[in-house]
């Protein structure tokens, strides 16, 4: 019987102290999932888990499931007798979602309980300004730390300008440049990962998020690219998996997400830089389109503000809007600090009706 030390799984004692009010539960943490089948780790290692019926039944949506890096509450502690089954997850302190793809309207988170968010992105073909806006977004109302992590910097010749671009997006947020070519590729991203704690690696399909996971571990877990040719095209990473390095700190690596649907996101934080000017707008209601008096205007003459920063802010308040409104994050506080007033909401709740009824 392996005796495992959870802590370095990332229990803390907030969740030692829920646990505890479950006796005669044992606690583990969900390392995969494959359809119904849960691989959890617990103090005895790992074993596989079910969710229990009564758990299913009472959930009113999907994020009610176990997710990966979910701390939940098991009837046993292996699973030599068959599989165990979970019976609560405890209540999460971060997660990292997305709508689920096609027209439902439902959640999909892709790890809950993360400290550290690595974007990934790539130095070539992969890198967009936009892009990056969109998962700072997300991941600044996640409730954990994004990093950005820029990849395959053997392929970039101009890293000054790619860096002096991300520095109009990145509102101050930490960037870190690696490359999963050489063995001291990924050392920079180090400084990042600190035992027991947890973090996501999310990005596109393809920038090299399991070859600087299978770096960190020292050696090929998470299958890539190449090594499996006979899957050329399509995303190397099917599911999402939470991983121990050998240095401590956990990693959950994710498939590549082609298009990231917004939920839920924090744009105060994400566009700092425009809200701080639309302060000194002279209405407050300012639209930054031809109003006189608009800061934000101002600021594009003056070249301070890229119009394509004041145009992605836009769409992604629109966006955001929109998915909020069949969502359960759909909290007037939120609103409230978006657009600086509900009459505004109200206007923008109408309009996206409409739409949705064309
Ligand atoms: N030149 C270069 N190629 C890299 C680097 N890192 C990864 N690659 C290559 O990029 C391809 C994709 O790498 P993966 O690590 O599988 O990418 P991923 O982000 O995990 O992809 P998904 O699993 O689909 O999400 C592979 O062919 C890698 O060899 C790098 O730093 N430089
Ligand atoms: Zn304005």
């Amino acid at each position: 019987m392996t005796n495992i030390n959870l802590a370095d799984y990332g229990l803390n004692p907030r969740f030692r102290q829920e646990a505890e009010l479950y006796e005669g539960m044992y606690l583990a943490r969900v390392c995969s999932q494959h359809r119904e089948l849960y691989k959890l780790v617990g103090e005895c290692g790992e074993f596989a888990a079910v969710v229990s019926g009564r758990l299913a039944h009472n959930a009113s949506n999907s994020t009610e499931f176990p997710a990966v890096g979910d701390w939940v509450m098991v009837d046993r502690a292996n699973d030599y007798a068959g599989n165990a089954v979970i019976l609560h997850v405890l209540q999460r302190k971060s997660m990292f979602a997305r709508k689920s793809a096609g027209t439902s309207h439902s959640l999909q988170i892709v790890a809950a309980n993360i400290d550290v968010i690595f974007i990934c992105m790539s130095l070539n073909a992969d890198f967009s300004l936009r892009r990056l806006e969109r998962y700072l977004s997300i991941a600044w109302d996640s409730m954990a730390i994004p990093v950005i992590v820029l990849t395959k910097a053997d392929l970039c010749n101009d890293l000054k300008a790619r860096l002096a671009d991300i520095a109009t997006v990145s509102g101050g947020t930490n960037v870190v440049v690696c490359s999963g070519m050489t063995e001291s590729g990924c050392q920079a991203i180090l400084s990042h990962i600190t035992p027991g704690k947890t973090i996501a690696f999310i990005g596109s399909s393809g920038v090299g998020k399991s070859t600087l996971i299978n770096r960190l571990l020292g050696q090929t877990v998470l299958s890539t690219r190449e090594i499996r040719e006979d899957d050329k095209g399509r995303h190397t990473t099917t599911h999402r998996q939470l991983l121990l390095l050998p240095g401590g700190g956990i990693v959950i690596d994710t498939p590549g997400m082609r298009e990231l649907q917004l939920d839920s996101v924090n744009l105060a934080k994400a566009f700092a830089d425009i809200e701080d000017l639309a302060a000194n707008c002279k209405y407050r209601d300012c639209s930054h389109a031809t109003e006189p008096g608009c800061a934000v205007r101002n600021a594009i003459n003056t070249g301070e503000l890229p119009e394509e920063r004041l145009e992605s802010y836009k769409k992604l308040l629109k966006e955001a809007c929109y998915a909020g409104l069949n969502s359960r994050q759909l909290e007037q506080e939120k609103i409230k600090n978006m657009f600086g007033g509900l009459g505004e909401m109200k206007q923008v709740m109408r309009y996206a009706k409409n739409k949705k009824k064309r």
